[in-house]
């Protein structure tokens, strides 16, 4: 048996270069795990029981269309491994939260089943299969704190980020990346680009208020109209203290920076009592490579 914790993600920049012939947005953003985590455990079967998955994921109803399933068929039609597989998840992460909820479990897929069936490939290899499910798989395969460009895929490592406490608030709405993506031609035109250079001297000198003067997410100013909790929620967590507040990738998740993590409990405390919403105290994760 094999066990894997998946890590979910924020986005510290999230920059739109433009549309692509794909149908697919360039992106350039600074990505960072974050130690909420599902936990997925895998055990070999014989091969006439396929993929079997216990746990269930809010939305997805049948389980051929959870990502897991889809990256374990994918692990082994690539690999023509001649076995089945059962998979145990327990899930953490809030879904379509901007997390990459559904992201990480299927890197975690391909580690454990490498792992599982003792195949030794190496990272190219499970990026290969990645970017064939999703755009943040790649990340979430490498974790840590990474330049994501291309449509996510393409990954560049930087400095990493200084261990830090953050603060996460989902409200209890989920929203559709597409759908963020979709209108986003709607805003382009008057949204402020995060300063990705500034971003990564900062996290080279380790300074933690140059990091929080450079966050910046483009998205915010598709998702925010459509959800103005979610500028309530970035306004309170300032109010409590947080260093600098921002939503995660497409949304509706919040992060806050936190000094330490006496004042993330507090504000932990505090923020459960305004809103509908889930909340974690979290610190940033490093690689998984
Ligand atoms: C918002 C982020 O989470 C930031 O890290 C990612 O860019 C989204 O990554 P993801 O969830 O893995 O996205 P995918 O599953 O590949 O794509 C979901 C949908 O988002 C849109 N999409 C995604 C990535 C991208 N660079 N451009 C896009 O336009 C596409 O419409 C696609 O149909
Ligand atoms: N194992 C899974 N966990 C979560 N969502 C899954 C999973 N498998 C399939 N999905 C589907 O993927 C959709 C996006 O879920 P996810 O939690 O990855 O969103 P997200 O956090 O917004 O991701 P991202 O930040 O990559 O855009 C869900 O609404 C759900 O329908």
């Amino acid at each position: 048996m094999v066990t894997i914790n998946a890590n979910a993600k924020i986005n510290l920049t999230l920059d739109i270069l433009g549309k692509r012939t794909d149908g697919y947005h360039e992106v350039s953003m600074v990505m960072q795990s974050i130690n909420l985590f599902d936990t997925l455990t895998f055990t070999k079967l014989d091969a006439e029981e396929g993929i079997i998955l216990h746990g269930d994921v809010k939305g997805v109803a049948k389980p051929e269309d959870n990502l897991i399933y889809k990256a374990a068929k994918l692990f082994l039609d690539t690999y023509k491994i001649n076995s089945g597989v059962e998979i145990n998840l327990i899930k953490r992460i809030p879904v379509a939260a901007g997390l990459a909820g559904g992201s990480t479990d299927a890197a975690a897929v391909f580690r454990g089943l490498n792992e599982l069936f003792e195949m030794n490939l190496g990272i190219n290899a499970l990026c290969k299969m990645a970017e064939q499910l999703g755009s943040d798989i790649s990340f979430c395969l490498m974790g840590g704190t990474m330049l994501a460009t291309g449509r996510g895929e393409i990954l560049q490592e930087i400095s990493a980020m200084p261990k830090t406490n953050i603060v996460l608030v989902k409200p209890k709405v989920d929203v559709s990346t597409a759908w963020v993506y979709k209108n986003y031609h709607k805003v382009q035109d008057s949204v402020i680009h995060p300063d990705n250079k500034a971003m990564r001297k900062s996290l080279i000198k380790k300074d933690l208020q140059g990091i929080c003067k450079a966050l910046g997410n483009v998205l915010e100013y598709v998702t925010i109209p459509e959800y103005p909790e979610i500028a309530k929620i970035k306004q309170k967590l300032s109010d409590y203290g947080a260093m600098a507040a921002m939503m995660s990738g497409s949304g509706p998740t919040v992060f806050a920076i936190v000094e330490d993590s006496q004042k993330a409990k507090d504000i932990v405390s505090k923020i459960q009592l305004d809103f509908d919403a889930d909340v974690f105290a979290v610190e940033t994760a490093e690689k998984n490579f």
